[in-house]
């Protein structure tokens, strides 16, 4: 954990209304972080996604994916994926953000940008399987980035700097007002590991 660490207050909104994010800041100390980073770039089955854009499929050279409490699947951008089983590692960061967020999940999608060139465009996370406004834990690893939230409406933004082994959570109405998104930028070289956790909910 850095010095500015323990001047981050985790139950302060960083959204100005209709929606609460809490950052949490580095959520262990900075060599377990790192130990996390090693094991998660190396033990995860990475995989290319695959993005359906004006019609055409196109991989993407961010890596994702999809591990879970059951084989659920999950479909964005008429792609569908099988959840593998949880790994050790999952195991034991699900219970930390179950912890530090005080909300349980039952899933989680990880996403490897391999530099910042790698990004994720605006969008929210409100998937049909999704538990309705159901809190989101996201982790990362890696590289510190830029994270920003633009209001549907009004268009109001706020930026964050999502730093190694830090913790966001994004819950209450976030999703149904507020798009979200991780800007590509050519001054980061090294990659970054997001996980979000999450909750399905089989209908
Ligand atoms: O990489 C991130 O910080 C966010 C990823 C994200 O928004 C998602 O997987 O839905
Ligand atoms: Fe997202």
């Amino acid at each position: 954990m850095d010095l500015f660490s323990s001047q981050i207050d985790p139950n302060k909104n960083w959204l100005p209304f209709d929606g609460t994010v809490n950052y949490h800041g580095s959520i262990m100390d900075f060599d377990v972080a790192n130990s996390f980073y090693e094991k998660l770039l190396h033990n995860i089955a990475w995989k290319n996604d695959v993005a359906i854009i004006y019609g055409k499929r196109i991989e993407t050279k961010r890596k994702v994916a999809w591990y879970g409490d059951q084989p659920f699947e999950y479909t964005y951008s008429k792609n569908t994926k099988k959840a593998l089983p949880w790994t050790k590692e999952l195991l034991e960061l699900k219970q930390l953000v179950e912890r530090s967020s005080g909300e349980t999940y039952n899933s989680c999608l990880l996403n490897l940008y391999h530099t910042g060139e790698e990004g994720m465009a605006w969008h929210s996370d409100a998937e049909k399987d999704l538990k309705k406004d159901d809190a989101i834990g996201s982790l990362s690893f890696g590289a510190e980035r830029k994270f920003s939230f633009k209001h549907k409406k009004t268009k109001d933004k706020v930026n964050l700097l999502l730093e190694h082994g830090s913790l966001l959570v994004m819950k209450g109405s976030t999703q149904t007002h507020w798009l979200h998104r991780l800007p590509p930028t050519k001054v980061i070289h090294k990659p970054r590991i997001n996980l979000t956790f999450r909750t399905i909910e089989l209908s």
